[in-house]
């Protein structure tokens, strides 16, 4: 290992993607590791022996796994420089229940537009994702950033979705403007940080996979 961090990497995978961005924010030096997961690496079942997913995060050779853990890890090891979590416990905690949320909410009930058939299950994921959307946009307001007027956690653990606006779009036959404006407006304005826009993936090249899951399911 080059430096003392190594990043089991997927370049298209939003869990990764808000790994990437931390390490960014913090102006860390690492090592990218790009997996296969059809052939998953001798090291990722050794580090990741639970799930065997993507990112995992190795320091000095100890693993961490699960996105918002390690963003969480990588705030509290180098917290000298763009804190990511504030350091109220209280403020501390609502920023980790967002986290939370976005975890329980986005992903689950955005894949069910690309991996289920057109059916009653696919159209109320549907009409969750766009509750969930319009929650957090409240929880926004009308500040830059969730819950403060610098970039964080909380962002960093739902932009990497902004990618997938224009599949949710395509897949639920909606408008995430005419929806969500200030959410849109929120996606764009983390964009322009070099660490999102380096990090997160083409939203084209996002919905061209989704075509493919869909397809390879034969939906
Ligand atoms: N909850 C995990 C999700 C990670 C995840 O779903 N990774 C996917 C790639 S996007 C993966 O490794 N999939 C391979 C598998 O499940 O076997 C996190 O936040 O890190």
């Amino acid at each position: 290992m080059a430096s003392e961090l190594l990043l089991l990497d997927l370049n298209v995978s939003p869990f990764a993607a808000r790994v990437r961005i931390a390490l960014e924010e913090k102006g860390l030096e690492y090592e990218s590791r790009e997996e296969d997961l059809d052939n998953k690496s001798p090291l990722l079942l050794e580090m990741n022996p639970v799930y065997k997913q993507v990112p995992v995060l190795i320091h000095k050779w100890k693993p961490i796994s699960e996105s918002s853990i390690i963003v969480q890890y990588i705030d509290e090891v180098w917290n000298h420089k763009s804190p990511l979590l504030p350091s109220d416990p209280y403020e501390r905690a609502h920023a980790r229940f967002w986290v939370d949320y976005i975890d329980k909410k986005i992903y689950p009930c955005g894949n069910k537009l690309w991996n289920l058939p057109k059916c009653e299950a696919q159209e109320s994921a549907k009409k969750e994702l766009m509750e969930s959307f319009k929650t957090l946009e409240a929880e926004l307001g009308d500040k830059p950033y969730f819950g403060s007027n610098s970039f964080n956690a909380v962002d960093i653990t739902l932009i990497p979705f902004y990618s997938f606006f224009h599949s949710f779009e395509k897949l639920g036959n909606l408008s995430m403007v005419k929806e969500c404006p200030k959410l849109v407006e929120w996606g764009e304005r983390c964009m322009h940080k070099e660490s999102v826009s380096k990090s997160v993936s083409d939203p084209i090249a996002v919905y061209e996979a989704v075509l493919e899951i869909k397809r390879n399911l034969g939906l």
